[in-house]
């Protein structure tokens, strides 16, 4: 795994930005995975300060990570609702081009297999933007996850359903339990993948991520098995790293 590290989150967004530039803004048509969530909104304001430059990702496609099951789509926190306000706008994409799963459907089962063969017809995703999770979740994937899970429908952890009641008036009751979610294996046939943390909160995750075992209680660790990772970190998200662990020039 890459690590890169910036003082502060706006820093981490503006280095996750360039490469994410620099790997599919020649790409005519490149494939995007993109994630909900605190993480990447560094990332995304500053990827949107390269469009305002000049960037074009007008025909870019987009796969979301996760979407909450039984929420309708215009709640204002479904992630249809979110990846709209964040992403697509702000971007440039074409909202055609944007996928996000039918947490709404009424047979959510069958809407994760078809999201599946979504990404399988746009021939996989070029570049995965990752957050992850206090308890090291990646996309709803909770501890327990399998390394080859697909897009299906999972129960969320009682740590995350509490995190995310900031989203909704900090009533814990007003989060869905259930969502559909990529899949590790999922996650992992994308071609590329950068995951942004930042904060204290995030520390003991990413450390586990990076240097502990792979295992199914923390999914992030499988990211280790993929060839093409970059993790970027602020200060704070790298603070339980060990020296080996970090860049050279931060580590002395
Ligand atoms: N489903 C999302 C994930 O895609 C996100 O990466 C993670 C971290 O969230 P945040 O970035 O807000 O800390 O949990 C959320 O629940």
């Amino acid at each position: 795994m890459r690590i890169l590290l910036s003082p502060d989150a706006a820093g981490a967004g503006e280095i996750a930005a360039a490469i994410i530039a620099s790997s599919v803004g020649d790409r005519p048509a490149p494939v995007l995975g993109v994630a909900t969530g605190s993480s990447p909104q560094p990332l995304y304001r500053a990827l949107a300060d390269r469009v305002q430059a000049g960037l074009d990702l007008s025909r870019a496609a987009a796969f979301a990570l996760d979407e909450y099951v039984g929420l309708p789509v215009d709640h204002p926190e479904s992630y249809h609702a979110v990846i709209a306000r964040e992403v697509t706008g702000p971007l440039g994409l074409d909202p055609a081009r944007v996928h996000v799963p039918e947490g709404a459907a009424a047979d959510p089962a069958a809407a994760a297999a078809r999201y599946e063969a979504a990404i399988a017809a746009a021939a996989g995703v070029d570049l995965q933007i990752l957050g992850i999770g206090a308890n090291g979740h990646i996309g709803f994937n909770e501890p327990g996850s399998a390394v080859d899970s697909r897009t299906r429908v999972v129960d969320l952890a009682p740590r995350t359903v509490a995190d995310n009641s900031r989203f909704f008036d900090g009533d814990a009751g007003l989060v869905p339990t259930r969502a559909l979610t990529q899949g590790i294996g999922t996650i992992l046939d994308a071609r590329e993948i950068v995951l942004i943390a930042w904060g204290e909160s995030k520390a003991d995750a990413v450390a586990r991520a990076v240097e502990g075992p792979q295992t199914a209680e923390l999914p992030a660790s499988f990211l280790q098995r993929h060839d093409r990772v970059t993790l970027v970190l602020d200060a704070a998200a790298a603070s339980r790293l060990s020296p080996a662990s970090l860049p050279v020039e931060a580590a002395r």
